[in-house]
């Protein structure tokens, strides 16, 4: 008695414990082999018109010497037939819940496995139930024949109850697991759509975007969008996707540096169970769930050399191996791909594939920094204003000051049009019933010692070159007034010659003068 209880204490404290499913089915055998002959440790489940069995665990004690010299990994999640001699007798109402099996030739299940787990071993076997029907079974095993005694089974008969409600919980977290992919999928397909018609600036500083979206939306081409953080190259991804034929199809995004290092394979291309630890049960990648739709790799400069690899023979195959998987999976789905590094830089540099560059870029699209077109800022301001103002409810939407563009105007975006999104947000959950005017962007962003203070607050990113000159030479304007000649002038403090700074300023869209800037927009208000 004082054995069953230390028995029955010890092997549920094992069962109960959290972790990988290997690990605690591990730890469960080895407190069993102190008390049992337990070598390995198999869980099968039965399909419910009986007609096969499909093995989800098979541990062995000691992965050296295996039952029978080890049960094949294909075998794992594989489902097995069952013939008609088997399927009658798990249905005969004789068959006790559990039962040993010293000799497997002699029982008609373990004389189905066979093949595989030859005869050198005995098994107590144990039916699991859920709701009084049985759902599957636990087997114990151990090395040679004759290994069982009545005494072992009554021991393990304990066990009935919390390894039904073990498998039956694993069984649960699997459900939830493939509906979580199918709801992922649905929520996808329903996601909003853009056409082109709902992006701002397509009439000014994004209408070549726009002609090209256009251009190659109906195609299966390749695209690369480049382009800063937050320039809006997602929205672009997802106008080409709905212009496309495959529209009614999923539109699948990857952000590829979010994605930790290690599980970014099985990501893309899916897993087979038991392909790694944790790997319960086959899940579907990216790729495949991108099957007659888009896939939009974002951030495709982040992926590691191995994944690119991969992903370039993916590209040429258009096949997909799942991890763990031997079988090749034909997969159409197309592909755009985005960053905002340089990516023929960093193949010159060679931390990015030549080969997969060229496949990728074959139609590529640059999208220019809010700071280049800050035509578009009225227009952007004033769709966000309305739309924010819509999801937080208030109306009728806050008016604007009558210096609140030329602000937003004389700002230099280093975050993009996501920056001008989130400004406006915070604009309107501050707001105390006046007009909005913004006048305090080119303070946050020196004061407080903090000159750079806003690309300070990003420098977790790196930012492009460009964006940090431009915004240090809109700070020294800012400084000047807007005066470029002259002892107190920005191209003195910067140490360039005038007309130098003048062709920079030109290039990177900063407008000359204050003054300027502001007359040009004030009209508009
Ligand atoms: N031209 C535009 N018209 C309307 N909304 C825009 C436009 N450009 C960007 N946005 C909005 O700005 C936000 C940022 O855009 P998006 O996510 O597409 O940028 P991104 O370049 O993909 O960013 P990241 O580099 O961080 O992935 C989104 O909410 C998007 O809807």
């Amino acid at each position: 008695m004082v054995k069953a209880d230390a028995f029955y204490r010890e092997t549920t404290q094992a069962l109960g414990e959290d972790g990988e499913l290997e690990a605690v089915i591990h730890h469960c055998l080895l407190v069993l082999a102190k008390y049992v002959p337990a070598d390995g440790l198999a869980i099968q489940l039965l399909e419910p018109s009986l007609k096969s069995i499909r093995t989800i665990v098979w541990q062995p004690r000691d992965e050296e010497n295996p039952i029978s010299g080890g049960f094949p990994e294909e075998m794992k999640e594989a489902i097995l037939l069952m013939p008609p001699k088997t399927r009658d007798f798990l249905r005969s109402q004789t068959l006790p819940d559990i039962r040993i099996i010293n000799r497997p030739e002699q029982d008609p299940i373990s004389e189905t496995l066979l093949a595989f787990t030859g005869r050198n071993y005995s098994s107590i076997s144990m039916f699991l139930k859920r709701e009084g029907k049985r759902f599957g079974s636990v087997t114990v095993a151990a090395h040679g024949r004759d290994r069982y005694t009545q005494e072992d089974l009554e021991l393990f008969s304990l066990l009935k109850t919390p390894f039904s409600m073990a498998v039956g919980a694993l069984l649960l977290t699997q459900e939830v697991s493939k509906l979580k992919s199918i709801l992922d999928d649905r929520l996808e397909l329903q996601k909003k759509r853009i056409t082109p018609n709902e992006i701002i600036g397509r009439n000014q500083g994004l209408r070549d975007v726009v002609k090209m979206i256009n251009l190659i939306a109906p195609q299966n081409t390749p695209v690369l969008i480049n382009g800063e953080t937050g320039v809006g190259k997602e929205l672009i991804a997802n106008a080409i996707h709905s212009m496309s034929p495959r529209k009614d199809g999923p539109l699948i995004i990857v952000n590829c540096g979010a994605i930790p290092q290690t599980l970014v394979e099985s990501e893309l291309f899916g897993h087979e169970a038991g392909a790694f630890t944790g790997a319960a049960e086959r899940r579907k990648g990216r790729f495949e769930r991108a099957h007659h739709g888009t896939i939009f790799l974002d951030e495709i400069g982040e992926l590691k050399p191995d994944i690119q690899v991969k992903l370039l023979r993916v590209l040429q195959s258009q096949e997909i191996e799942r991890v763990g998987g031997s079988k090749s999976i034909k997969v159409n789905a197309r592909i755009i791909a985005a960053t905002h590094r340089n990516l023929a830089r960093m193949v010159s540099e060679g931390a990015f594939r030549e080969d997969l560059y060229y496949r990728i870029n074959v139609f590529p699209i640059v999208v220019p920094p809010l700071r280049t077109r800050t035509n578009d800022i009225p227009a952007l301001t004033d769709h966000f204003i309305r739309k924010k103002s819509r999801d937080l409810k208030i109306y009728p939407a806050p008016k604007l000051d009558n210096k609140a563009i030329y602000h937003l105007m004389n700002y230099h975006w280093p975050g993009n049009v996501r920056e001008l999104e989130n400004i406006i947000e915070r604009a309107l959950i501050l707001w105390d019933g006046g007009a909005l005017s913004f006048k305090n962007l080119n303070i946050a962003k020196t004061e407080g010692g903090a000159k750079f203070g806003a690309y300070k607050e990003k420098s977790k990113t790196p930012l492009p070159l460009e964006t940090v000159v431009a915004d240090h030479i809109e700070n020294v304007l800012a400084l000047t007034k807007g005066r470029i000649n002259g002892p107190n002038g920005a191209a003195k403090i910067l140490d360039v010659n005038p007309s130098t700074l003048r062709t920079k300023m030109k290039k990177l869209g900063i407008p000359f003068k204050l003054k300027e800037v502001k007359d040009k927009y004030q009209s508009n208000l």
